[in-house]
């Protein structure tokens, strides 16, 4: 759908500059997604791999994140092999609720409850990022901490529009449960993609 080179706004590696490739194409539907534009894969050109890892090699970074649209509906496995071997760590923006595909360092689940994810994928997120709409998706959160590894790392972010209300919320659970940290949409405050 569109490549990017920008700042990482979001987790694990906030602050760190990356080329982003974002997949058009995603049926998980959840109703506050901040890029719905996304959805319809048809909408959107093909590109070829070798086109994609081109363009990326461009920019002095050597981090390229993957995401969507919901990456994971497509097999993964060529465009991180090209992206490899052109010296990319490889990181995923993942719902999930697809297959896990291609070769990662880093994969960042952040389960929906529009469409149920799949417990591999949870087992192989280095990175849980729990978004935050109400008080319910705490409960929600504590039953994905269960299902991934013990080296997670765990986050909540608030949902861009709830922001005002959860944020209190989330600074009082984390204080409890210390064990996760915030995680905020940095590259919004900042006006940069
Ligand atoms: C647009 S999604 C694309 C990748 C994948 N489909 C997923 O949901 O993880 C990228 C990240 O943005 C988060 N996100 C989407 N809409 C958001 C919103 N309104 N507020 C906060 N985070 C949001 C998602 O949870 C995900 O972690
Ligand atoms: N700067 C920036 N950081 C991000 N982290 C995750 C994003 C995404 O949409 O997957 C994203 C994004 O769209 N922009
Ligand atoms: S899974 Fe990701 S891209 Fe799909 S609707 Fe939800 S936030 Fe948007
Ligand atoms: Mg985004």
């Amino acid at each position: 759908m569109e490549a990017f080179y920008t700042i990482q706004g979001e987790g694990a590696f906030q602050g760190h500059a990356a080329y982003f490739i974002r997949l058009g194409g995603c049926d998980v539907g959840c109703v506050w997604c901040d890029v719905k534009e996304s959805w319809e894969a048809a909408a959107h050109p093909d590109t070829e791999v070798a086109r994609i890892v081109k363009d990326a090699s461009h920019f002095p970074a050597r981090v390229a994140v993957v995401t969507g649209g919901e990456p994971l509906m497509y097999d993964l496995g060529e465009l991180t092999r090209q992206l490899k071997d052109k010296g990319f760590r490889t990181h995923i923006e993942t719902s999930g609720a697809y297959p896990l595909s291609g070769h990662w360092d880093w994969v960042c689940f952040s389960p929906k409850k529009f469409k149920e994810p799949l417990p591999e994928v949870a087992q192989a997120a280095d990175e849980l990022k729990v978004i935050v709409y109400n008080k319910s998706d705490f409960k929600w959160a504590e039953k994905y901490e269960a299902l991934v590894g013990a080296n997670c790392r765990l986050f909540l972010q608030p949902e861009w529009s709830q922001q005002e209300k959860v944020t209190p919320l989330i600074i009082d659970y984390i204080k409890a449960n210390p064990q996760w940290q915030v995680s905020l949409q940095v590259h919004k405050y900042l006006d940069i993609p």
